[in-house]
């Protein structure tokens, strides 16, 4: 059993100066993504160039991690924030476009999820005028959000050539460890390991357990990776949200058994960023996950994109704090 835990926040528009990224660490900030399915790890020199001035400053290590796009499936085309009513029709193409397998896929009555299902569209038309969807419900749509079909599983390799430019990088930045987005299969993370050893990374594989074949090929997939990450945002598009506990609770189930680390993400404090207070329930859950065993806890839009970033960080350390404290007084 470990008595500290990892917490992890995320770079974005209101976490990447050396200032802001001081204030996370004074609150216990030991870990830090950068999400590389917004920003390439090059083009993101000067944050992390302040990451290691913040650590020179508070003499306080962070881990560096970097969460490579894999397969995952993102809006394209879309260059800033856009507002959508329910009701709404979109025609794919102009207001936003889709990768093409995406569009291969996807017909006639079709559910399409963006933005870990924030966002719901109905496939009304298909044909060779195009795609036509029905917003059914609708909010702000960011640049570069996730997307998924209801039911459809949709197969990439599990590197794209921007993963390869990342992990080429991966030293000279100090990165200490890769996320691999949707893990289905050894495959997956054999393929990560080779094209980390051919560029002599020796880094820790987080291995994103976020789809249904990951999750039932959870078993053979961990003697692949160092630390799993039960990856709720998208993980809770793929089972439906009533299912994802269940999927949470055999995967943590399985990694207790097999003593492998586990790292719980997304959602954990986003009332937090809608109104400054968490909620009730997420405090309880940030309590569950790590009286549980869990071995990391990481923030994302909570402290990436929000004007209550350190609200949220502040938060999550004080009750990781009173959990371990709590549970090694019992002990
Ligand atoms: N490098 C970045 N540049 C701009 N915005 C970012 C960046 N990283 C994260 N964000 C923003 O922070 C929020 C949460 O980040 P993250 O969880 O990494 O993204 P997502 O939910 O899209 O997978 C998103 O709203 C995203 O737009
Ligand atoms: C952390 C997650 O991944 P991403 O930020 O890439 O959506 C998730 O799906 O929970």
């Amino acid at each position: 059993m470990t008595r500290s835990i990892k917490i992890f926040g995320t770079f974005g528009p209101t976490l990447h100066t050396r200032e802001q990224i001081i204030d996370m660490i004074e609150l216990g900030m030991n870990g830090i993504r950068l999400n590389c399915s917004h920003v390439s790890l090059v083009d993101a020199k000067e944050w992390i160039d302040a990451l290691h001035e913040a650590m020179e400053i508070t003499k306080k290590h962070v881990e560096l991690v970097v969460d490579l796009k894999g397969p995952e499936i993102r809006v394209l085309h879309l260059k800033e924030k856009i507002r959508i009513l329910p009701g709404e029709m979109i025609k794919i193409e102009e207001t936003f476009d889709l990768p093409a397998l995406v569009k291969e896929k996807i017909d006639y009555q079709d559910q399409l999820q963006v933005d870990d299902g924030k966002l719901l569209f109905e496939v009304k038309k298909k044909d060779e005028e195009g795609i036509l969807l029905e917003t059914i419900r609708g909010g702000t749509l960011y640049p570069h959000k996730s997307v998924a079909i209801e039911g459809k599983e949709i197969v990439l390799p599990p590197l794209c050539q921007d993963d390869i430019e990342t992990i080429k990088h991966i030293s000279e930045f100090g990165v200490e460890g890769v996320l691999m987005p949707f893990v289905r299969s050894e495959r997956d993370l054999i393929d990560l390991k080779e094209t980390l050893d051919r560029f002599q990374c020796p880094v820790k594989i987080y291995g994103k357990i976020e789809s249904r074949q990951g999750v039932e090929n959870i078993r053979s997939l961990l003697p692949y990776m160092d630390e799993v990450v039960i990856a709720r945002g998208d993980l809770g598009n793929a089972v439906g949200l009533c299912s994802l506990p269940i999927a949470q609770h055999e995967i943590e189930t399985i990694c207790h058994k097999t003593n492998k680390p586990y790292m719980i993400v997304t959602q954990l404090l986003e009332m937090v960023s809608l109104k400054g207070i968490p909620s009730r329930a997420e405090v309880d859950d940030i309590f569950y996950a790590i009286y549980q065993g869990a071995s990391s806890i990481m923030l994302t839009g909570e402290v990436a994109n929000s004007k209550y970033a350190k609200e949220a960080m502040r938060i999550l350390c004080e009750v990781s704090e009173n959990t371990l404290q709590y549970k090694y007084k019992e002990t």
